[in-house]
This record gives structure tokens, C-alpha cells and sequence, in this order.
């Protein structure tokens, strides 16, 4: 087809340029029903505020994760006054098509097929449209609590690695009986002999996340440094630590250790569900210590290191959805930003559109939203 459409080297292997070939979309938040055929490098979507750049970003990552990045309730996604969404993407590899169809009902639950074939469950859509997101609200993935780092960890890894999502959903499941036991041992203290069927169970699928969450952290540490090494010019160095709640291999023991407590509490206090990662710049824990901008710096390392990690597992590169990011960086982030994306499919959306993009800008790849309505327009390079 063109340039892109093909494999090209990186880290030494080769990796698959993956791209959506068209979007359909129908009842979808604000958005107007529509057909479009991006281009598979930079598409640009300006507008001004609320006006459904972000709504249409969030219907490509819903067909990538099974879910929003930003809303719990699925039922918010369907257009006013509709009672259902649509949304169909295709997607084109250098060896593979493949098609996914995402259905919002009111009182239903959601339905996802791939290439005409239902999923029962999720993991089932993993693998099937790779991305990675940036959006101003990444800096809570440094600044908030332990919980925002963990969904970062566990979003990513599920992409990854389906055993991983299945691992992660028994825990939880595991982790609930767990806790619903612990308080009701209060009432009836001789329920506590049935614990330990739980405990064996917990540290089983606990260890194995500990392990999965070990490794990933290892490698994106390595190339998260280098990344801030380059877009600081070697100003600041960053370190990417896990925190584990419970070393490796010692999860059991912690469990059979904390009985009393947990009962006492009616929650385990141990495990990987109070995992954490710490981000240190020049040593020092960039959450308390760090200015915003480093933390701004720091969240973007971590989101381009998940680029390259995507790539290196999988072999095939992810789709770049971009939600208003560049106006948050200076010049020389913004620059080192589209130079890092330059071959991949990415989905930009701005206000306003910044120097450092206009040189990737054409007829074909510049979108205007109003109202929900997206339009291609003819842009005149300056
Ligand atoms: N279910 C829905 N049905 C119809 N409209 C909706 C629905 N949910 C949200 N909206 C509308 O979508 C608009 C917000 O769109 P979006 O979040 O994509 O804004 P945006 O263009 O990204 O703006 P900003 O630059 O401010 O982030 C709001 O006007 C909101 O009322």
C-alpha cells in the first residue's frame, strides 16, 4: 500500500507496523455517526474544548482495552437519547486484518466480537489492537496513590500477556472470598479452619503476578532511563523501582503470619493488590521531591518506554492515541515526542495546532471536530 505498510527494524528485531485501516462509529457519546479511513502515521484532531476529541479517542482505546480510560459506567458512553453505540474498527498488519465490533446497550451488558466471533471474556480482545495512551492525566500515574501506578502496571501487563489478565482476575475474585471469610470469622470465629483453602489459593496467583509485575518493572526501568536520559538532555536520571508488598516466594508465610490481624481487620493486609512503584529522579522519590515539570517528564519516560516494550514482546508496534499532550511540554519535549512516534499510527488531539506537529501535516491526516462532527480538512503547510 505505501511506506508504512511494512516491516521495519527495531531494537535489532523486526516489528509488524500495525494501523487502523477504517473507523465506524454510531451513538457514540456526542460524536456524529462516522465512516473514516485514517492515515496510518499522525492523524491530528483539533477543535476547541468539548467537542468530542477526547470521545473519539476513547472509542479506539475501548476497542484496544474492552473498556473507557476514563469512565467506570459504559452506559455514559451511549449518545444521549440513543439507546445503543457502535463502534467497528478494521485493522491492517503486514500479515494479518482483523475487525473489531464493540455494542453499547442500555440494560444490556456490552458485546465484543473479533472479526465477527463474540469474546467471552476479555483477555479473549487482548492482543487484537495493541496501544499506548498519553493524556494530561498521567501525571497522577507519579503524583496520586499507589492504586494509579498498579492500573498502569496491570493495563499494560494485560495487553501483554493474557495469562497475566486471567492470573489478576482470580486473585481479585480469591482476594473478595478472602476478605468476605475474614469478616464473617469475626461472627463465627470457627470458620477460621476453612482460611488456609484461601491462603494456598491467594499466594498461588499472588506469586505469579509478583513474578509477571518483577520483570515487566525490570525491563521498563532500563528503557524509561533512557528515555528521560534523552529528552533531558542527561539532566535527570530516572530510576523505575517496584515496591512489592511481599518479596517474591514469601507470600504465604506473610498471609499465615498476618491471620490475626486480617481478622481483626476483616482485609488481608498483604499482597499484591498494595503493590507500588516508585519513580526516583537524581535519587530521590520524584512524587514528593520532583517539580512538576519532572513529573511531567517522568510520566512520559514511563509512557514511551511502554511503547518500546509493546514492540519488543510483541513484535508489533501499538497504536498511539495522544490526548492533548504537546501543549503540556516545551519545544524540546514536543519535538522529541513526534520524533519517537514517527512510523507509527498515532492519533493526536490538540486545541491548537503547535509547531513541533505541523511539519508531519497534510491533506489527508488533519481532522477538525465541532460538536461531535469530524471533518477532514486541506491543510496548507506554512
Ligand atoms: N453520552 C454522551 N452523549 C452525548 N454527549 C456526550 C456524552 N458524554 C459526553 N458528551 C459530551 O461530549 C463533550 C465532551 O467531549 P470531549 O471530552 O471529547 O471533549 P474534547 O473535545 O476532548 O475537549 P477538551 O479539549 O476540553 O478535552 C461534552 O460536550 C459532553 O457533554
Amino acid at each position: 500500500m505505501h511506506g508504512y505498510y511494512a516491516k521495519f527494524i527495531f531494537n535489532k528485531a523486526w516489528c509488524i507496523f500495525m494501523y487502523i485501516k477504517e473507523v465506524f462509529l454510531q451513538g457514540f457519546r456526542n460524536l456524529e455517526p462516522l465512516h473514516m479511513t485514517p492515515s496510518p502515521g499522525i492523524n491530528l484532531f483539533y477543535g476547541e474544548n468539548a467537542q468530542g476529541k477526547t470521545n473519539f479517542l476513547e472509542s479506539l482505546y475501548f476497542c484496544a482495552m474492552g473498556r473507557s480510560m476514563r469512565s467506570r459506567h459504559e452506559q455514559q458512553l451511549i449518545a444521549f437519547g440513543e439507546g445503543e453505540s457502535h463502534i467497528r474498527l478494521e485493522l491492517v498488519s503486514s500479515y494479518r486484518q482483523d475487525r473489531i465490533d464493540v455494542h453499547l446497550k442500555r440494560e444490556e451488558k456490552k458485546g465484543i466480537a473479533v472479526n465477527g466471533i463474540p469474546i467471552r471474556r476479555l483477555g479473549d480482545l487482548f492482543g487484537t489492537l495493541y496501544t499506548v495512551i498519553f493524556s494530561p492525566e498521567d501525571l497522577s500515574l507519579v503524583k496520586n496513590g499507589p492504586g494509579e501506578r498498579r492500573r498502569f502496571l496491570d493495563m499494560e501487563l494485560c495487553q501483554l500477556n493474557k495469562v497475566y489478565y486471567y492470573d489478576l482476575q482470580q486473585y481479585y475474585r480469591i482476594l473478595k472470598h478472602r476478605n468476605n471469610l475474614l469478616k464473617e470469622i469475626r461472627k463465627k470465629p470457627a470458620l477460621a479452619d476453612t482460611l488456609s483453602i484461601w491462603d494456598s489459593q491467594l499466594a498461588e496467583r499472588g506469586e505469579k503476578i509478583i513474578a509477571a509485575r518483577s520483570r515487566f518493572l525490570a525491563r521498563l526501568d532500563e528503557i524509561a532511563a533512557k528515555k528521560q536520559d534523552l529528552l533531558t538532555g542527561g539532566r535527570d536520571a530516572l530510576r523505575t523501582e517496584y515496591k512489592p508488598n511481599c518479596e517474591g516466594g514469601a507470600l504465604a508465610e506473610r498471609l499465615e503470619r498476618s491471620t490475626e490481624r486480617d481478622i481483626l481487620l476483616g482485609s488481608t493486609q498483604n499482597g499484591p493488590h498494595k503493590d507500588d512503584i516508585v519513580f526516583l529522579v537524581n535519587g530521590r522519590d520524584v512524587k514528593q521531591f520532583g517539580s512538576q515539570g519532572q513529573q511531567r517528564t517522568t510520566a512520559l519516560s514511563a509512557r514511551l518506554a511502554e511503547i518500546d516494550l509493546i514492540r519488543e514482546e510483541t513484535g508489533e508496534s501499538p497504536v498511539l492515541l495522544l490526548d492533548d499532550v504537546l501543549s503540556e511540554l516545551d519545544e524540546n519535549r514536543q519535538r522529541f515526542l513526534m520524533e519517537s512516534i514517527e512510523g507509527m499510527q498515532a492519533f493526536l488531539t490538540c486545541t491548537g495546532i503547535e509547531d513541533a506537529v505541523k511539519k508531519y501535516l497534510n491533506r489527508e491526516n488533519l481532522f477538525h471536530v465541532s460538536r461531535g462532527r469530524i471533518t477532514g480538512e486541506a491543510w496548507q503547510k506554512k
